[in-house]
């Protein structure tokens, strides 16, 4: 049996652009996803999701198609769950050259799903991490990175960055600008998150950008703003300028509600801080639901979200110094 986890992140800067070359720069958090994978003696699947649903579910199969599950789930949250871990074994497969080993998977975690927090690279880092030394091979961070980014692309049909699996693998503050993935300095980031108890579909939301891009010069050319957004960014993340990394990320935020990935709830909550006097904040990840970041170093914002109406819960996240941890 071999256990890993991995952690979620939020983006400071540059979610959706960084898909089309543009710089970004993700934070893993202390919220992980933990993965136990255990060598089977035949070569099918069984995938036990503790945290899928309220209920939880199992789902056990040799092929792609011939799921079983054992509690009341929707197919499509089956399909796309399975997506991620069947294409974090076929990585597996792949590098061990070992393609006709089964698992028994199980996976925990403390991240929402769907939400902007990196829900999927967290799962997919840390289960291609725990089989690969199941099967006897400790990948490097930079090779489990790629594995990582390769499955998550082919799930999202073409459309991911390295940002999410980098970041989650790495742990830290890093940048991400095509493949060129480096870990940065940061200083101390007071990082509140409201969640609206919603999610957004990735894949939708990046095609909508994508579509946005190609109809009006002007989307493309917010696309370019936010890069420039995020190198302003990182000067200010460099100087430890806390008031204009907010301002910067209130910016950010414009571009993106601009390019369609807002929602009434995270607009609700990025007002919400900055009224309660966050240094900034905006939606993280791919958007359309979920989750928003903002930068308070008192409880004020994270007090203020507790009172706003669709906002969840408010929670603040630690960055998480370490990526891919092994567990066992
Ligand atoms: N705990 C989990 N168990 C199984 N699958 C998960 C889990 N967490 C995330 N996933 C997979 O990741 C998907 C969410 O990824 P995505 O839409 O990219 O959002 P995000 O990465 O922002 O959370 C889920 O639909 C599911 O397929
Ligand atoms: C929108 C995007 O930039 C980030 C998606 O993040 P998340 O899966 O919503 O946590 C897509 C990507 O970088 O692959
Ligand atoms: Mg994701």
């Amino acid at each position: 049996m071999t256990v890993s986890s991995a952690p979620g992140k939020v983006y400071l800067f540059g979610e959706h652009a960084v898909v089309y070359g543009e710089p970004a720069v993700p934070c893993a958090i202390e919220r992980r996803a933990r993965v136990t994978v255990e060598q089977r003696s035949d070569d099918r699947l069984r995938v036990q999701a503790e945290d899928l649903s309220i209920d939880g579910f199992t789902v056990e199969y040799g092929g792609q198609h011939d799921g079983r599950h054992d509690v009341n789930v929707p197919e499509p949250l089956i399909s796309a769950a399975m997506g991620y871990v069947d294409g974090a074994i076929e990585q597996v497969h792949d590098v061990t050259g070992e393609d006709d080993v089964g698992f028994d998977v199980t996976i925990e975690s403390d991240i929402p799903l769907g939400a902007g927090l990196g829900s999927s690279a967290a799962v997919v880092v840390a289960a291609i991490d725990a089989a690969t030394r199941e099967l006897g091979l400790t990948l490097e961070t930079d090779e489990l990175a790629e594995r990582a980014y390769r499955t998550e692309h082919a799930v999202q049909e073409g459309q991911a960055s390295r940002a999410d699996t980098f970041c989650s693998a790495t742990g830290g503050a890093v940048r991400v600008e095509g493949d060129d993935c480096q870990p940065i300095e940061a200083p101390e980031l007071p990082f509140v998150i409201g969640f609206d108890g919603g999610a957004g579909e990735t894949g939708e939301l990046v095609a909508g950008v994508r579509a946005l891009r190609e109809e009006y010069s002007f989307a493309a050319d917010t696309v370019a703003a936010i890069g420039d957004v995020v190198r302003r960014g990182e000067t200010a993340l460099q100087a430890g300028n806390l008031e204009e990394v907010g301002r910067l990320m209130n910016f950010n935020h414009g571009l993106l509600s601009a390019l369609g990935v807002s929602a009434r709830d995270l607009e609700t909550m990025v007002w919400a801080a900055r009224d309660a006097g966050a240094y900034g904040a905006k939606l993280t990840g791919a958007g359309g639901g979920g989750c928003i970041v903002a930068l308070d170093p008192t409880p004020e914002t994270e007090t203020a979200l507790r009172f706003t109406p669709g906002c969840e819960d408010a929670f603040r996240a630690e960055l998480a110094e370490e990526g891919v941890k092994r567990l066992a």
